[in-house]
């Protein structure tokens, strides 16, 4: 693997550990022995109910304040005053009498985690809490209404909190950190007077009514995003205030919580303008493809005079149609080729018979040609067997078929024939062939293999389509979702084939390639479901994710369970293992790939009922394809793991240390950037992560501390994915950000970081850099 390919490899593990808590968790032991004290008893309660990653290592025949993970505790020893569990995979509710017990906690930092449900009321209002991380969860209800008030940081964001702001948060007299901001509060703001209050972030809820005078103070992005809210600094309350669309209600999976946030946050931030582009540039392509369709329609075939003759050549390979094709066609009936509407193919059976054909291959319900009738007319037949319903079920179905058929990722048949000895279906030929093709045998014919964009625009594709079949009833499944089974076209949208012929078949046994995508509980066919087309196209979304096949040749057939294998590959901690080599070769699709991996393991649960339906499945790739412009780098704007919008941070860190904190967002051409603003003489504060659980609203204010103490000093932020090349071992809490003279000397540093290795080879790029830009 090539240096970018081990770094992003190196990114992939760091990001997919939040993954692990889908296939880690362990049970807690629950007996409790009697000296334990009642501090190590309520955070059992708190461990016995969420569940939990093996790093949790508490147990009762350990004393607290020792060895558990996440835990410090006072002097003596005597109480817990801080839990620090940040972005381990936490899952579940949090009970009561648990953490709320804590007498001493001052500090609780759960962030980033899937915890859900309503917040205890006793956690809030412990007296002694001063520090309150609950951010990047999936908490709902009520904001608590009862405080401590000994808070000085009170980060609730993106979880989806309801109701008003309680006006006690008035009592607050120390806090100087309030974010709210990404939940579903509404209501008005109450009269916030609070002395020490330095960050405010509402922004992103349901708030309205006019801002209060005493936080006018406070910058636009404090309050964007609350469509009724107005007045100074948002726009005059007399106005159209509304700059953003309103928030679409969050998609609850059982898992993603920082997935939905994260996406909530970058639709609501789109502007109106993207939004109208996005909504042109979509119907542009929809458009260009309806004209492709109908184009392809109207060629009308040329009778073909003296063409391939039925019954010459060979039914393998290239050649003519098989001898018996045809066979059971009657003489009376040549013409009976049944054209479904608006096709305008001009041949009737004896041309399709006479054609030159070629077999694309033998499948579950029939053998399937490729027809060459002229230059112009290629189609694919495919010749179905164990047809078990009659001629009138077989019309009538075709009419279902027919309508199911009308939309852009749907594949329709062009025409069918039906008698007693054969059923012919007729298709569009697709040069552009499988999706499988595409994924497994591109070395085959020189075609390039698909990259992260494709493969997404055509899982979008494939879930619109199947999400379509699903809207025509609940009895209208697919049954047979698989890659080969999906054709492109030559812009590479998506178009699902097959649809609607498991319910006119004798039920065959199915094909070894297809067992790979079956749901567990439909694995007789005549059992598919909506939810087992959900699991089988999770296999396919693992599949594009994997590049690899569901069968594999080990001197015979065998079987790959898929979802077995990426939940064995994660939970042996080897994630980066996971993703098709062809895809790390690409820069800054780590995070979507991640992403992808949660909605295709959503998708591939056991119970059918815990499955997402695919409406879900596509808001979700959509949101995925909508954050596609604001998460990448050229877009100009970052959003990390915790959601934070790293804009708004660089732009809260740039204020606080008084306008001298230059900020450096990418890893994309960092180098010529960090000597451009050594040069400017500003301080520096550069991070080497596109993402990824960078603790910003602790580094922010810092920042502020240290550019008092060090003037003209040179700050570098270093992300655990740089650490991780580094380092084996991933600690969550080393987040380390060094402060260097420009000379490359350091003199400080901040959070974690005790690294030599990693602090030589900074200091070392440093002192370099500085060299080469005179300051
Ligand atoms: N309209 C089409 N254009 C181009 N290739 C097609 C078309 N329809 C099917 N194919 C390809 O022909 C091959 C045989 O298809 P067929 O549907 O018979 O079998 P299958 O997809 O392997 O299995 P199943 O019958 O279970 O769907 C597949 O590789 C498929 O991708």
């Amino acid at each position: 693997m090539n240096e970018n390919g081990k770094k992003i490899t190196m990114k992939l593990q760091v990001f997919v550990r939040a993954l692990i808590f889908l296939s880690l968790v362990m049970p807690f032991p629950s007996s409790v022995l009697s000296d334990l004290n009642s501090d190590g008893q309520a955070l059992l309660n708190f461990a016995g109910t969420v569940v939990h990653t093996r790093k949790l290592n508490w147990n009762a025949s350990i004393p607290v304040c020792t060895s558990w993970v996440g835990i410090t505790c006072n002097l003596n020893k005597t109480g817990v005053t801080a839990i620090h569990l940040p972005g381990i995979g936490l899952f579940g509710s949090i009970p009561s009498n648990s953490i709320g017990k804590l007498r001493a906690l001052r500090v609780l930092s759960l962030h980033s985690n899937f915890l859900y449900g309503s917040l205890p009321s006793d956690i809030p209002s412990i007296p002694s809490l001063e520090f309150l991380y609950l951010h990047q969860n999936n908490f709902s209800g009520k904001l608590p209404a009862s405080l401590s008030p000994n808070l000085i940081v009170l980060d609730l964001s993106f979880n989806s909190f309801s109701g008003n702001i309680p006006p006690k948060i008035q009592n607050l007299t120390r806090l100087t950190t309030l974010r709210l901001q990404n939940n579903f509060i509404s209501g008005a703001i109450p009269n916030l007077n609070l002395p020490a209050l330095k960050l405010l972030n509402l922004s992103f809820n349901n708030l309205n009514g006019s801002v209060p005078y005493s936080l006018d103070k406070y910058s636009n992005s404090s309050f964007v995003g609350n469509p009724q809210l107005c007045g100074a600094p948002l726009n005059n309350c007399s106005k159209n205030t509304s700059t953003y669309p309103s928030a679409s209600p969050a998609f609850l999976l059982p898992s993603p919580t920082i997935l939905k946030n994260h996406h909530a946050t970058l639709i609501k931030k789109l502007s109106p303008g993207t939004i109208v582009a996005v909504a042109i540039g979509g119907s542009a392509v929809l458009v260009l493809l309806v004209l492709v369709v109908v184009i392809c329609c109207l060629k009308r075939t040329n009778k073909v005079g003296g063409g391939m003759l039925k019954g010459k050549a060979s039914g393998d390979g290239k050649g003519e149609m098989p001898k018996d094709f045809g066979s059971g066609v009657q003489e009376a009936e040549k013409n009976k080729l049944f054209f479904f509407e608006g096709c305008h193919y001009n041949f009737d059976l004896e041309d399709l018979l006479r054609a030159s054909a070629e077999v694309l291959g033998k499948g579950s319900f029939g053998t399937t040609y490729k027809a060459v009738l002229d230059e112009e007319t290629t189609v694919v037949v495919k010749r179905l067997r164990e047809v078990v319903v009659g001629k009138r079920e077989f019309e009538q179905h075709m009419e279902v078929v027919e309508r199911v058929g009308k939309h852009p990722n749907v594949l329709p048949p062009r025409a069918y024939y039906f008698s007693t000895e054969e059923k012919l279906l007729v298709y569009n030929y697709m040069p552009a062939g499988s999706l499988f093709a595409h994924l497994h045998g591109n070395s085959d014919i020189g075609r390039s293999p698909l990259d992260w964009d494709s493969r997404v625009k055509i899982s979008l594709g494939i879930a619109k389509g199947l999400a379509h079949i699903h809207s025509v009833g609940a009895k209208c499944s697919h049954g047979n979702i698989k890659s080969t089974n999906i054709l492109l076209t030559q812009e590479l949208e998506a178009c699902i084939s097959d649809v609607g012929l498991s319910p006119l078949m004798n039920f065959p046994p199915a094909m070894s390639r297809a067992i790979g995508y079956r749901a567990p509980e439909a694995i007789d066919m005549r059992k598919t479901t909506h939810k087992s087309d959900v699991y089988s196209f999770g296999v396919l979304l693992l599949e594009m994710l994997t590049g690899k096949a569901t069968l594999e040749y080990l001197g015979h057939d065998c079987v790959v369970d898929l979802p077995r294998w990426v939940k064995s590959v994660v939970r042996e901690e080897w994630t980066a293992e996971v993703f098709d080599l062809e895809l790390l070769k690409h820069h800054h699709i780590e995070e979507e790939m991640v992403q992808v991996l949660q909605i295709a393991l959503a998708c591939v649960t056991k119970l059918p009922e815990t499955r997402p339906n695919m409406d879900e499945v596509v808001r979700m790739i959509g949101e995925l394809r909508q954050s596609d412009t604001k998460t990448r780098p050229s877009s100009g704007s970052e959003f990390d793991c915790t959601g934070y919008n790293v804009d708004e941070v660089h732009q809260e860190g740039h204020h606080l240390a008084g306008g001298n904190v230059h900020l450096i967002k990418t890893m994309d051409g960092w180098e010529e950037r960090l000597s451009e603003a050594i040069k400017d003489g500003k301080i520096v504060v550069a991070n080497f992560s596109a993402s990824w659980c960078r603790p910003c609203l602790v580094i922010a204010p810092a920042y502020c501390e240290l550019a008092d103490k060090y003037p003209s000093t040179l700050f570098l932020t270093v992300d655990v994915d740089v650490l991780a090349e580094l380092s084996t071992s991933w600690d969550i809490k080393a987040t380390p950000t060094f402060v260097f003279l420009k000379d490359g000397r350091q003199v400080d540093k901040l959070i974690g970081g005790n690294k030599p290795e990693l602090q030589k080879k900074t200091a070392a790029v440093v002192a370099q850099l500085a060299t080469k830009s005179p300051s």
